[in-house]
């Protein structure tokens, strides 16, 4: 029989504003999620495709990412891949924004800087203007450089940091800070439900093998049979966090009900030439290093203070380095073509 649908094409004001994706009621979200390409979007991808109760849109411009992170989802259709910059504007119809679209290697970050920029300032403004117009909860990835070189060590999410404004890395620093001011001025002046995650040093499966951080590099040069290059003064350090945990993390905010800003990281401190020492004793054995000079304005130490996450998100991370260097370097082996030096 034939309903009379006179009342839904008239529809009441309040109805007819709000969003397509509100009103046809799906049993899926459908979630944006920008740099799903590259090293920590691809991860975030595969877990919210599992289960199958998301539908997927990544937009990626390849600076960084490649298809291959995402190759298994390509055909499947609860995904979509867009060859999009985010410096332009998008229109899709979207419940969830996860924006991470942006280079993170210090070495790809600093290769056109004008344009790290712009995609943190035009980027973050486009996707947040996106998350305005269709009402969705916008995550964006932004970093513990935005507390620059540290003067309180661990660092909480009080602290205001310590950023050289025109310095080589400022580009991605104050890219980055200025793209948390543009989420609080939407939340504040438009409404935006907001969630930012400030992420400390991640490593995992398939970062870019010469991507040029830390971890990947000591782990590359190690199979490859070169010294790893540890940059003065070798006693600077970091705090990482294995991928899966940090995806984890990354979901937990963005269901959850605060807006951050939200350490996510590991605290477990190590100085680079700890994390050298480790890679030689869990992944090649018979690795050297050498000291190489080190590049402007490198933060001196890092370590997360996480408490507000594990006290609103219930989260803590699981996988220790001890644990997660070997997964990613069976990884990187894989890759790179090698047999398993460990046992030669
Ligand atoms: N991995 C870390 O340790 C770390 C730490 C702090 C913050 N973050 C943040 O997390 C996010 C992801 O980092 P990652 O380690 O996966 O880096 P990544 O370089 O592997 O991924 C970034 C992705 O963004 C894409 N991209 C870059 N510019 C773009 C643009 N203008 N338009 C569309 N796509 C663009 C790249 O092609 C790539 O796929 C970044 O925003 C980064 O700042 C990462
Ligand atoms: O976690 C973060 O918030 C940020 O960390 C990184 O910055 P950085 O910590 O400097 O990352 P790396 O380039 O991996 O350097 C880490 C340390 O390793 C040292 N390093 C790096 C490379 C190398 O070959 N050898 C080496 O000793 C550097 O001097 C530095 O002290 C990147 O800027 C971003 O991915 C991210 O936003």
């Amino acid at each position: 029989m034939e309903q009379n649908t006179s009342s839904q094409e008239n529809g009441s004001t309040s109805v007819a504003r709000l969003p397509l994706s509100k009103i046809i009621k799906s049993p899926r979200k459908r979630i944006l999620v920008t740099g799903g390409a590259g090293f920590i979007g691809s991860h975030l991808v595969d877990r919210l495709m599992e289960g199958g109760h998301n539908e997927v849109i990544v937009a990626d411009n390849f600076f960084t990412g490649t298809k291959d992170n995402i190759r298994r989802w390509i055909g499947h259709p609860n995904f979509e891949l867009i060859r999009h910059d985010v410096t332009n504007p998008l229109l899709v119809e979207v419940d969830q924004i996860y924006h991470l679209a942006c280079p993170a290697s210090p070495i790809f970050y600093k290769y056109n800087p004008v344009k790290t920029t712009k995609t943190n300032v035009l980027g973050t403004l486009n996707m947040l203007g996106l998350a305005k117009r269709v009402r969705a909860r916008f995550l964006l990835t932004s970093t513990s450089e935005v507390y620059g070189d540290p003067l309180e060590h661990p660092q909480t999410e009080e602290y205001w940091g310590n950023v050289n404004p025109i310095g080589v890395r400022s580009c991605y620093d104050e890219g980055k800070r200025i793209a948390e001011t543009l989420a609080f001025d939407y939340h504040r002046q438009h409404g935006v439900e907001i969630r930012v995650a400030r992420i400390f040093n991640t490593y995992g499966p398939r970062m870019n093998i010469d991507d040029g951080r830390v971890v990947s590099n000591f782990i590359a040069q190690a199979l490859r049979g070169e010294e790893m290059t540890v940059q003065v003064p070798g006693t600077q350090t970091r705090s990482f966090c294995y991928v899966s945990d940090m995806v984890d993390g990354l979901i937990r905010l963005m269901e959850g009900n605060d807006t951050g800003p939200i350490n996510l990281g590991n605290p477990g401190e190590f100085t680079m030439l700890e994390l050298a020492a480790r890679v030689k004793e869990l992944v090649v054995p018979s690795a050297s290093w050498r000291m190489v000079d080190n590049t402007p304005d490198d933060p001196r130490k890092r370590k997360p203070d996480i408490s507000k996450a594990k006290a609103i998100l219930g989260w803590e991370p699981k996988v220790t380095l001890r644990e997660g260097l070997p997964l990613m370097a069976a990884d990187f082996q894989e890759r790179l073509g090698l047999t398993d030096k460990k046992q030669q």
